[in-house]
């Protein structure tokens, strides 16, 4: 692989692309109408989060190098391999996330580039060097890390924090369990080898399939309040219900069939998932006949 595209790989760039797609839908949710002269700051926030969010990458892909020797599905990572040395991946971290930082002080505003330091600080330190290691509910906790795209989103537009803003973040929140512990059921025995204590191997295959399931049935609970408060329509609604019924189908298919086969296939669906319940908002918000509710939330709360 060139090193060009090793210094790729350390961004994790699909990860970093629906973020940046919850990020823009927020972004875009946050205001009234089709962006105008708005363009030039969305452009700018985007950037700024996808270096931070790239910089975090190439920090957890340092902190993790040892165990990722260890793992199957992540040896042949830049550093594990050798095709990369230490003080290049770190050099790079911090001129991603130095610059990232930077962009969004001066081009976007202070409250979305101190909220996206945190997320960047909780998922490259918090998460990665702590919580992965020290309890199986490293993920649960360190969700928030990830979760907060769509609300640095709305603040590069609004500069402010809402309701509607903290209910998309609570929706990801909601959603990282089963998106990951789907994963960390097929690759039980990696995380096995290298020691780090997720959920199926600290509590087994069984608990962990009940718990996927609890958190997509309040995943289906939590995706009902944009309709419910006024903030999304009849569209969303749809799309959300049709979406949550097969997350629900197949993680309870999951449980009783307990096939590898199908942790992969419910991981593989869960990306699918956010990425059509995101777009769901955004045509819904753009195709005014599916209001219904009344606007329960309009206040910024910061
Ligand atoms: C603590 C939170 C999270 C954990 C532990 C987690 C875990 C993982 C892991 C281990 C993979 C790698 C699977 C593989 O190697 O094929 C992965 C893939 C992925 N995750 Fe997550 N994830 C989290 C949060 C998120 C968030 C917030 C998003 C986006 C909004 C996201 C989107 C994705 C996507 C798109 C992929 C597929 C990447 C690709 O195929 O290149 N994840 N996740
Ligand atoms: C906005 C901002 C700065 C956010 C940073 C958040 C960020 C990049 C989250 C990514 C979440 C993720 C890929 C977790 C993987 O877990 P893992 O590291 O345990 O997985 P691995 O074994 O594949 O490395």
């Amino acid at each position: 692989m060139s090193r060009l595209k090793q210094y790729f790989e350390l961004t994790k760039p699909g990860v970093v692309s629906l973020i940046l797609f919850t990020a823009l839908v927020g972004m875009l949710l946050s205001m009234r109408n089709f962006p105008t002269s708005e363009w030039v700051v969305i452009l700018w926030g985007l950037l700024g989060i996808a270096l931070s969010a790239g910089g975090a990458a190439a920090i957890n892909h340092w902190a993790d190098q040892k165990a990722d020797k260890v793992m199957l599905r992540t040896q042949h990572r830049p550093l594990p391999s050798g095709g990369l040395k230490t003080v290049n991946v770190l050099t790079f971290a911090a001129i991603l996330s130095i610059l990232g930082t930077g962009i969004l002080v001066y081009f976007v505003n202070v409250l979305t580039a101190v909220l996206t330091f945190v997320s960047l600080i909780g998922y490259a330190f918090i998460y990665t060097m702590f919580l992965k290691r020290v309890t199986p509910q490293n993920i649960v906790i360190g969700g928030l890390a990830g979760a907060t795209p769509p609300v640095l989103g709305w603040t590069t537009v609004t500069g402010h924090v809402t309701p509607d803003a903290l209910l998309l973040l609570a929706i990801i929140y909601v959603w990282t369990p089963p998106h990951f512990w789907a994963l960390a059921i097929f690759r039980k025995e990696d995380y096995k080898k290298a020691h780090i204590p997720m959920l199926p191997v600290t509590h087994g295959v069984k608990f962990t399939e009940l718990h996927i399931i609890f958190y997509t049935i309040l995943l289906f609970i939590v995706t009902l309040f944009p309709f419910l408060t006024g903030m999304s329509g009849l569209i969303y609604l749809a799309g959300a219900v049709i979406l949550g019924i097969r997350f629900l189908w197949m993680t309870f298919k999951l449980k009783h069939t307990r096939s590898p086969l199908l942790a992969w296939n419910t991981f593989k669906y869960s990306i699918w998932y956010l990425m059509l319940l995101f777009a769901f908002l955004l045509l819904d918000h753009y195709v005014l006949w599916g209001d219904v509710m009344p606007r329960l939330f309009s206040e910024p709360v910061v």
